[in-house]
């Protein structure tokens, strides 16, 4: 009977001022986990977001940052936070603590968890919290965490009732007893605000592009190139944070980021200028991509500054695609490729991995195999490759190391990008050498195309 419970819809108190703003820069709504310490926030908050990610300890207190994640729930999604320690301590503290940050937080999320200790009852700060939450105006349930034990919970029971809440909700985190029922009952309550949680798209599964290169290099033109004939669905996030705006593409059945769109846009004048003077957004957009893609105007061929920004994309560990737009302008074009490929190779041999696609975006030409070395890039950047095949090709490996230099062996400890660790016996590896090793890589485990492959090296006596 105590594990579960009556179906509270509409038994919780109802209040006003209620906001739909989110907490954290998408649209997905947000459900803030609240409680004194030691309830079991964290584990409540692992078994619903389904990985482990802040630290459960029997210390009190030793969750202290706040966590966020999503909650995906069959086809529904809303977002968690784990508040940790921000709604914890005494009285004043709270107050102290929640001047500024406590009350917004709480007055920009959608519900509140508010556990609670089924097993042992509450004590004054669960009052506390109590009267915050209802001084903030925000949808309550009150979850009963601990309550595996019908007996104690029956003591307790009435005692938090009384909080005016409405009927406690028992779940017990840790033995992960009625999670789904409460999962429901959230997205009953996110529903009945008028969110709809299926269409939240899913962040996680995103390829976050960015789309660089000089000004006029046919960035825009290439943006549209794609989203019009891939008949894509474009969603802009606006970024709380940045001034920036992002767009969700939708190609087939793979959702993309295309990063900081804004400059692909058509643009004031003076923004405009200050692109052209300073290379701050690039860079910004750069960080925040899985790949990046090159655009190079043809007729102007490679340039400092593009050499510059593959630089910057292969130090970040970035998936690379590089595009010499504007092709219908090259005269005798299909005769010309192997002189831009010379060139690529020439000017850009630091990012050699990288696919080449040649492109017209006012023709719309191209645009399949940019989404398709898009992809390669990507899933490149995630391929883990066995530690045998590494081995194995490093004992074949031709280009022998320079004198006095061992290397014992070695495997993949990373993706995003592909990460290797080799063991030597002096950490001096020349860089010609580490090229040697990741040609062999290259060559003889996986191309890794699109993506740069990063070298790591231990002492090993
Ligand atoms: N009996 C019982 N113990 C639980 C349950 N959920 C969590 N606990 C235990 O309660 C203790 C506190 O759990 P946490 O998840 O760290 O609690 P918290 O509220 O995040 O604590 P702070 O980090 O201090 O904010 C741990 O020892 C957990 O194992 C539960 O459902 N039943
Ligand atoms: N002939 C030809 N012209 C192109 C091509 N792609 C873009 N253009 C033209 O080049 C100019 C610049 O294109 P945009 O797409 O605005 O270039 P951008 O890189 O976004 O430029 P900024 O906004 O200045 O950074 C426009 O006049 C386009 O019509 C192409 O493939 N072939």
């Amino acid at each position: 009977m105590l594990l579960n419970p009556k179906n509270q819809k509409g038994e919780q108190v109802k209040t006003e001022g209620q906001t739909n703003k989110s907490f954290t820069t998408n649209k997905l709504p947000t459900v803030l986990i609240v409680g004194k310490s030691n309830v079991g926030k964290s584990t409540l908050f692992n078994k619903l977001i389904g990985k482990k990610k802040s630290i459960v300890a029997d210390e009190r207190g030793t969750t202290r940052d706040a966590v966020v994640d999503r909650v995906v729930y069959f086809d529904k999604t809303f977002q968690l936070v784990d508040t940790c320690g921000i709604f914890e301590g005494k009285e004043d503290e709270i107050y102290e603590k929640s001047r500024e940050f406590t009350l917004k937080a709480l007055q920009e999320s959608d519900l509140i968890l508010f556990v609670v200790d089924g097993k042992n009852g509450l004590s004054s700060e669960d009052h506390t919290i109590a009267d915050m939450l209802r001084k903030s105006g925000v949808d309550v349930i009150l979850v009963a965490n601990k309550s595996e034990s019908e007996k104690n919970y029956s003591k307790v029971y009435p005692e938090l009732f009384s909080l005016g809440f409405g009927e406690p909700f028992p779940v017990s985190a840790e033995q992960s007893k009625n999670l789904d029922e409460l999962v429901e009952l959230i997205i009953s309550k996110l529903e009945e605000k008028g969110y709809d949680l299926s269409s939240a798209p899913k962040l996680e599964n995103l390829i976050r592009v960015a789309i660089v290169g000089r000004p006029n290099a046919g960035k825009s033109s290439l943006f549209n190139m794609i989203v019009k004939e891939e008949r894509a669905l474009v969603t802009p996030i606006a970024g709380t944070t940045r001034d920036t705006i992002d767009e969700i593409v939708k190609i087939g059945d793979k959702n993309y980021l295309f990063v900081d769109t804004a400059g692909l846009r058509k643009k004031s004048r003076i923004e405009d200028f200050i692109e052209r003077v300073s290379t701050f957004r690039t860079i910004d957009a750069i960080e925040r991509s899985d790949v990046v893609v090159l655009v190079i105007d043809s007729t102007e061929g490679i340039t400092r500054q593009d050499q510059r920004i593959a630089g910057l994309a292969e130090k970040n560990g970035k998936g690379i695609v590089v595009v010499f737009n504007k092709w219908d302008l090259i005269k005798h074009a299909d005769k010309r490729v192997k002189d831009f490929m010379d060139q690529f190779s020439e000017k850009l041999y630091f990012v050699d991995f990288a696919p080449v696609v040649f492109t017209s975006a006012i023709n719309h030409v191209g645009y399949k195999e940019l989404v398709r070395s898009i992809n390669t890039a990507y899933d490149s950047l995630h391929r883990r490759v066995p530690t045998s095949a590494v081995n194995a090709a490093i004992q074949r490996m031709i280009a022998r190391p320079p004198h006095g230099l061992k290397l014992y062996y070695g495997l993949q400890v990373d993706i995003r990008p592909p990460t290797f660790l080799f063991f030597v016996n002096k950490l001096e590896v020349p860089e010609s050498f580490q090229n040697a090793i990741r040609k062999t890589i290259r060559e003889q485990v996986d191309p890794f195309t699109g993506a740069p492959i990063f070298l790591k090296f231990k002492e090993r006596e």
